[in-house]
């Protein structure tokens, strides 16, 4: 068991988190589905240690929360966040190479001179991205799609045992979600790492995720395998209002009845 949360609970001057109960086994892939303010980004931060339950035990790769040191469980987590996108004026004029090495120490700039074996790595790493063609950009010139693999990339320098994409998707253009989720479905296929991909969006659910957790109000609503879960029933529960779910290409796709009645000639 990589994580493990019984009975979690958080609150301020309201309940944020209640009652999580969430088994997560090393190498699965899962992903989080929520609708805005469900309590995910709570949940990563109690997972990462950055907020203290009020209630419940929280467990990860075996230790537990408040008898082991927290920051020696962060350097084993990659968390990859589209707001941390926002916040690296510091890489802006580092070319693509220097940003993905500097992930090794979680640093912002490189502090001493990288080994060929580090550079070996970044390249490496970088090419599984697609993103070689970067290796000499500065990152203040790419585009957000690109500076989101960039993270990834920084992320997985660290060799982190569990990787989050934290809505990964947001702020990119239909081209570049797509371009994006194919590099998630790649590195999904390809990694060992335990991989939690947070979303507001049920097409961002790729195939390669398959357990899902719906958090709503705070609250598990449901814990179980995607192909059971993403389905017009059990999403019209999730969303308390009627909707359709359809499989293309591997692709969830969600529609809101009322929308389709409107449209007869989409049923
Ligand atoms: N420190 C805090 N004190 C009080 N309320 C908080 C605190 N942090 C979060 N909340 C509230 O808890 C709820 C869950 O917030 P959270 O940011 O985890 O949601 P989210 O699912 O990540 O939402 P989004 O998809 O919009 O990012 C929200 O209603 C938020 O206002």
């Amino acid at each position: 068991m990589i994580i493990n949360l019984e009975d979690v609970t958080v609150a301020k001057n309201k309940t944020i988190l209640n009652q999580i109960n969430w088994k997560v086994e090393r190498g699965e892939h899962w992903a989080i589905l929520g609708m805005n303010g469900a309590g995910k980004t709570a949940l990563l931060n109690v997972i990462c240690g950055y907020i203290f339950p009020t209630k419940g035990k929280v467990e990860v790769f075996g230790e537990e929360f408040g008898r082991y040191p927290w920051q020696e469980i962060r350097k084993k987590i990659g968390w990859v966040s589209f707001s941390f996108s926002e916040k690296m004026h510091d890489q802006l004029q580092n070319i693509g190479l220097e940003v993905v090495l500097s992930g090794k120490h979680a640093s912002i700039g490189l502090h001493e001179f990288p080994s060929d074996a580090d550079m070996e790595k970044a390249q490496g790493v970088m090419k599984s991205l697609g993103v070689t063609y970067l290796e000499r950009q500065p990152y203040a010139h790419m585009s957000q799609g690109e500076k989101q693999r960039m993270l990834i990339g920084r992320a997985l320098m660290a060799n982190p045992e569990i990787l989050i994409l934290d809505e990964p998707c947001n702020g990119l253009d239909f081209f570049a979600k797509a371009q994006l989720l194919r590099t998630v479905e790649q590195l999904a296929a390809e990694q060992a790492t335990t991989i939690i991909y947070v979303t507001h969006q049920v097409d961002e659910i790729l195939p390669a995720f398959k357990q899902t957790l719906l958090l709503r109000d705070g609250g598990v609503f449901a814990t179980d395998r995607t192909d059971k879960l993403l389905t017009s029933e059990s999403l019209s529960a999730f969303c308390r209002t009627p909707v359709r779910v359809q499989k293309k290409n591997d692709h969830y796709l969600l529609e809101i009845e009322a929308e389709v009645r409107a449209n007869p000639s989409q049923t």
